[in-house]
């Protein structure tokens, strides 16, 4: 039987950095030009102030605060998703020291702003938690059914209903493009994702904002259920009514982010009452909290506590606490913990790679059915760009010899540039709105880095090489290149290792800038120079001499080398050599077709390299430098012996 899991935290502090204001003087002192170039000043901005206080299993933890005063941060800091920033203080789970992720690796988290891939129906999304995240199911099974005979569709099934789902669980999820479900039933979809898993700690961020009276009541009475299965529930909630308010069990309340109160909800009102503010009979106790005590409004009818501004309130109503003998009943809490070790099984587990790899695959090609528009325009669009081509340079072959050459090579050098540029810029603009969808799935642990990549690799594949194909066989034959087999398979396979290299290189962009408009301003920068190296617009072998090195990193100036040559060697007009002429005036390297084109898909390589680096460093983010090592030294520490700290009768 797994053990309860109690978090604990004491003098919990986080700031961060922002810019110091400049004073006008030296603004005014200091040139433009100047302040740009040197670094801006920061200045340390404390968020969370010495929080002490423990989150306890079997029980709904509301936190309640005005907007601003650190309650997302505190989710965040315990969930271990904040990015930057200075933490320092000590957490612990059931006594053993921890930090944020070690919480990561326990704890389940619904954002406040939910991210669902948006083409999976709600039933296909919960399934996905069921399948990619398993966990030793709360559910009660039929009598006389093994737990390794229980079926996972009882798991989904049985969250639709308890999250009253059914009407919309064959519904697409969608966004803001495509209309899907509900705002509400996209949170009740994203708490019932956490739901199956049967997470210990469970966190959730305003799970109740945006939801009509009788869902965040339904959401409310799910979480106090799920808590009273000996579970951890935190919730930040955002003006709860007097229904949900009542089934919260502990409350914390976080002002200017300081504690300013935290116990059970049964002690808040007689709290409240002896610092000077009763709650009037028939009030809801939240807005109690929110119209009197926090804000400075009313304040002047109470001379107990005379207080001006915000700031000062808060500090006030902090130190109140502090010096409490209800943070004195916490802190004794704090310090004399749940001390049953963590076991491994409620530790977050993902399933095998090729589990993994199987469903995302699935996943993908069940997603592109589904929408298949996006498809067809890639393939028409090559199909209608090969027959322009091709009509554009129709039967070049039979024109005199000056208007063949000069035909051939626009021909060839457009063909190169378009089946790199097209596919670049619609693998950027596509993994745009993928990306904030694999950055929270990553998160939550549905899968790793690697299934992802392979598998984004294995649906793509046969796009990258039916796109450029379909463009060969549209384009070579109308345009009238040398018509052999031959010569038309190294003219295809060239337009698909260029369209590889586009692939590769738009999922690095994509992954490396988290905006789109930056990506669009600097791809100009990233195609121009290798489309001017690319040996058309400038004679390579005699461009200046310390731009040169240009060449050799572009793509294009390697396709269109390998299609001159294809097209060139050996080519005869009215009985004259006039290919192996052309092409020695444009110097486009010594080297053979089939090398030529092995350094397109060595280019290719090294920017799906570079695609998968950019991926790795875009997951750093979140979870931290999370290596291998580190996970199993928070592992260690959590299932170990707790902090010595604890093992003493007068602890801590
Ligand atoms: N990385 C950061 N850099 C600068 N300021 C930050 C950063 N993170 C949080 N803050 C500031 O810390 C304060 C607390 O933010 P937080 O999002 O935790 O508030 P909150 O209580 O959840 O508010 P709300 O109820 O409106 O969501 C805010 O003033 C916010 O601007």
């Amino acid at each position: 039987m797994a053990a309860p899991l109690q978090i604990s935290f004491k003098d919990l502090s986080y700031s961060v950095d922002v810019p110091a204001l400049r004073t006008v003087s030296h603004t005014r002192r200091v040139p433009a030009i100047k302040r740009v170039f040197t670094k801006q000043p920061t200045t340390p901005k404390t968020i969370l102030h010495d929080l002490t206080g423990t989150f306890r299993p079997g029980r709904f933890t509301a936190i309640l605060g005005p907007s601003g005063s650190g309650k997302t941060t505190l989710l965040n800091l315990l969930a271990g998703q904040l990015t930057t920033g200075t933490v320092t203080g000590n957490i612990w789970v059931n006594g053993r020291q921890t930090t944020a992720q070690g919480l990561h690796m326990l704890a389940g988290y619904v954002h406040q702003d939910d991210v669902i891939l948006p083409t999976q129906t709600v039933q296909e999304a919960i399934d996905m938690s069921v399948i990619l995240r398993p966990c030793i199911s709360h559910l009660p099974l039929p009598i006389a059914m093994h737990e390794h005979d229980r079926p996972d569709t009882d798991l989904c099934g049985l969250a639709i209903s308890t999250f009253e789902l059914e009407g919309c669980k064959h519904t697409v999820v969608g966004d803001s493009i495509t209309k899907g479900i509900s705002g509400g039933e996209r949170k009740r979809t994203a708490i019932a994702m956490e739901y199956v898993t049967d997470t210990h700690i469970l966190f959730l961020d305003e799970p109740t904002s945006g939801l009509d009276a009788h869902s965040a009541l339904l959401v409310a009475h799910q979480l106090k259920r799920i808590a009273m299965n000996s579970r951890t529930v935190v919730a930040v909630l955002h003006q709860p009514s007097s229904e949900v308010f009542a089934l919260v069990d502990d409350l914390m309340v976080l002002s200017e982010g300081r504690i300013v109160y935290l116990g059970e909800r049964h002690a808040f009102i007689p709290y409240f009452d002896n610092l000077g503010f009763p709650c009037p009979t028939y009030s809801n106790p939240a807005d109690h909290l929110f119209n009197t005590v926090l804000f400075p409004t009313h304040f002047s009818q109470h001379d107990t506590l005379p207080l001006e501004t915000s700031t000062t309130r808060s500090k006030i109503l902090a130190n109140a606490w502090a010096g409490s003998p209800d943070a004195v009943s916490v802190k004794c809490l704090v310090d004399r913990p749940e001390l049953r070790p963590p076991t491994r099984s409620q530790l977050r587990r993902t399933v095998s790679l090729s589990k993994q790899l199987h469903y995302l695959v699935g996943r993908s090609t069940r997603n592109a059915l589904r929408n298949p528009l996006v498809l067809y325009i890639r393939l028409v669009q090559s199909a209608i760009l090969g027959l322009l081509f091709g009509f554009l340079f129709l039967n070049t072959n039979k024109r005199s010899a000056a208007i063949q050459t000069q035909n051939f090579s626009g021909a060839l050098f457009l063909s190169c540039a378009a089946q790199y540029m097209l596919t670049l810029l619609a693998v950027v603009n596509a993994f745009a709105s993928e990306r904030p969808v694999f950055v929270r799935e990553w998160q939550a642990g549905y899968y790793g880095l690697t299934a992802y990549f392979l598998a984004k690799n294995i649906v793509e594949l046969p796009i990258q090489l039916c796109s450029p194909a379909l463009y060969s066989v549209c384009a070579y034959w109308l345009i009238g290149f040398q018509r052999t087999a031959a010569k038309f398979f190294i003219y295809m396979v060239t337009c698909i290792a260029l369209s590889v290299c586009g692939f590769a290189f738009g999922i690095t962009l994509g992954a490396a800038f988290s905006s789109l408009s930056v990506i669009l301003a600097i791809l100009p920068a990233a195609i121009i120079p290798f489309l001017l190296f690319g040996g058309l617009f400038v004679n390579t072998g005699s461009s200046t001499v310390w731009l040169r090195w240009i060449q050799w990193l572009s793509p294009i100036k390697y396709g269109y080398a390998a299609l001159s040559q294809n097209q060139y060697a050996g080519y005869v007009i009215d009985g004259m050599a006039v290919g192996n002429m052309y092409l020695d005036n444009l110097q486009l390297g010594g080297f053979s077709i089939g090398v030529n084109i092995l350094f397109v898909f060595i280019l290719a390589f090294v920017l799906w390299c570079a695609s998968f680096l950019a991926l790795w460093r875009l997951t750093m983010h979140g979870r931290g430098a999370f290596n291998r090592n580190t996970r199993r030294q928070v592992e260690a520490d959590l299932l170990g012996p707790p902090d010595p700290c604890f093992s003493t009768p007068d602890a801590a």
